[in-house]
C-alpha cells in the first residue's frame, strides 16, 4: 500500500493518509427500477490526506460490486490549496484509486472499472476552500485535462505499454493476439457537445466514446449520485422509452444539465486483471482502511463538509477538530487501530525540474495573433 503513494511524493516529504469506509449495503438506484440493481452491492471509501497540520486533499469514492465486478466511481475530488505541493492533486488521487483497485484485486475481482464525471466546481470536500487565496480550482477544460492525466498514471501500472504491445506483437502471428489488453481500448473519454477529443486523448489505449453502447438505454446505463445524466434516464424510464444507449448518448448533448455553458467529461476506465498481480498474497483484505457502519461513515462524512477552508488558520483548525472528533467517535468501532486510519508516508519520488507556472489558459490562441519577437 505504502508504494503506491511513496512513489508520487517527493522524496525528503511525508504525508499522512487517512482512510475510511462504509460496510457494504444493498443497491436499490443504480439502474433505475431495474431488477439489476438489486444485484449489486456498494460501500463508500473516504480518503484525506494531511500535510503537517492541515488537510490537503480529498477524495470520495463508492465501489459497486457484482460478482466478480467491481465499479469503482469516483465521486468527489478536492484540494485545499494549503499545502507546499509534496506530491501533485492527481497524483495523489491516482494513489488513492489504486489503493482501491488492489483491494478489489486482493478481494477477488476479474474485472474493475474507474468510472467518473468530471464537472469544475469551486469546493467539494472543503467548504470555502476557493476562498483562501492559494486553491487553484481548474476551469472545465483544464479539468478534462487534469483526469486525463490521472488515469493514464493509472493505465500504465496496470496495462503493459505500447512498447511492450509491439514487441509482443512482433513475437507472436496476428492471429495469437486477442488478449484483451491488446484488443480492448482501455480508457474512454466521452464530452456531451465536443465533437473531437484529438487534443485530449494521450495515445491509442484512449478512444473517444463510451464503455458502454448495447442495448436499452434505461437497462444498461448506471446513475450514480449527483450524475447529470441521471434525470434523463429517469423521464425515459417514466416514459418507457426505448431509446437505445448509441442514442442516449447522442442526445445527451442537448440536455440542459450537460451544455448549460461548461463543459462535462465522461471516463471509463476499465482494468482487465494484471496477470503479473494475479496473486496477492496473504489476507485477504487490506490492512488499510477502517471500516464503519453506514450511518457513523455519513455522520463522519457530513462533519467534514461543515468546516470550513477559508483561510490557511481556520483551515488548520478545522482540520484539527474534525479529526480530534472523527478518531473519538470511531475509537470503539470493531477492528479499530490508528495503523488502519492514518499511516504517514515517506516520499519516494525524484523531485521534478523547476518549470515556470503560466496562468492556465482557457482558450485556445487565434492563429492571427501576431507572434511575439524573440528577444
Ligand atoms: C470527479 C470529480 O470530483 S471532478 C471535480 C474535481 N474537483 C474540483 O473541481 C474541485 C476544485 N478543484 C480543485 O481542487 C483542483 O483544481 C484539482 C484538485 C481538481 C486540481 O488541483 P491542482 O492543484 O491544479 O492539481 P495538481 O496538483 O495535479 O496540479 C496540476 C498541474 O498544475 C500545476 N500547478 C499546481 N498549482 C499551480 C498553480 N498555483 N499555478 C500554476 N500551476 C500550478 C502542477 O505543478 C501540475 O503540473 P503538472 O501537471 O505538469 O505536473
Amino acid at each position: 500500500m505504502q508504494d503506491v503513494w511513496s512513489k508520487r511524493i517527493v522524496v525528503g516529504k511525508s504525508l499522512t493518509v487517512y482512510y475510511l469506509q462504509s460496510e457494504s449495503e444493498k443497491c436499490h438506484n443504480l439502474f433505475g427500477k431495474s431488477k439489476k440493481s438489486k444485484d449489486f452491492k456498494f460501500a463508500s471509501h473516504l480518503f484525506l490526506v494531511k500535510e503537517n497540520d492541515v488537510l490537503v486533499f480529498g477524495m470520495e469514492c463508492i465501489v459497486y460490486k457484482r460478482l466478480n465486478k467491481s465499479i469503482i466511481f469516483v465521486a468527489k475530488v478536492d484540494s485545499s490549496g494549503l499545502g507546499t505541493h509534496p506530491a501533485s492533486s492527481s497524483g495523489l488521487a491516482a494513489s488513492a484509486i489504486e489503493t482501491v483497485i488492489d483491494t478489489q484485486y486482493k478481494e477477488g475481482a476479474v474485472e474493475v472499472e474507474v468510472t467518473l464525471f468530471a464537472i469544475s466546481q469551486g469546493q467539494y470536500l472543503f467548504p470555502e476552500s476557493s476562498e483562501n487565496g492559494h486553491k487553484r480550482v481548474l476551469s472545465d477544460s483544464g479539468l478534462l485535462h487534469w483526469w486525463v492525466k490521472c488515469l493514464e498514471m493509472i493505465r500504465k501500472d496496470y496495462n503493459p505499454d505500447e512498447e511492450q504491445i509491439n514487441e509482443a506483437k512482433e513475437k507472436k502471428s496476428s492471429a495469437e493476439i486477442s488478449s484483451p489488453v491488446t484488443d480492448k481500448h482501455l480508457a474512454y473519454m466521452f464530452v456531451p457537445g465536443l465533437p473531437s477529443l484529438r487534443s485530449y486523448l494521450p495515445n491509442s489505449f484512449w478512444k473517444q466514446g463510451t464503455a458502454i453502447q448495447q442495448g436499452k438505454a434505461v437497462d444498461m446505463i448506471p446513475r450514480y449520485p449527483d450524475d447529470p445524466k441521471a434525470r434523463y434516464l429517469y423521464e425515459l424510464q417514466d416514459q418507457r422509452s426505448e431509446m437505445s444507449v448509441a442514442e442516449f448518448w447522442d442526445t445527451l448533448s442537448f440536455r440542459q444539465e450537460c451544455c448549460s455553458g461548461k463543459l462535462v467529461g465522461f471516463y471509463s476506465l476499465i482494468l482487465p486483471r494484471r496477470l503479473e498481480k494475479a496473486e496477492f498474497p496473504g489476507n485477504k483484505t487490506s490492512g488499510f482502511g477502517l471500516v464503519l457502519p453506514p450511518k457513523l461513515y455519513r455522520i463522519i462524512y457530513d462533519s467534514l463538509i461543515k468546516h470550513s477552508f477559508r483561510s490557511p488558520s481556520i483551515a488548520s483548525q478545522s482540520t484539527k477538530t474534525f479529526l480530534d472528533e472523527t478518531i473519538a467517535a470511531i475509537q470503539r468501532v470493531d477492528g479499530f487501530t490508528m495503523e488502519k486510519v492514518a499511516q504517514t508516508i515517506d516520499g519516494n519520488a525524484q523531485p521534478a525540474p523547476p518549470k515556470k507556472r503560466e496562468p492556465e489558459l482557457s482558450q485556445t490562441l487565434n492563429v492571427l495573433q501576431p507572434r511575439k519577437k524573440k528577444k
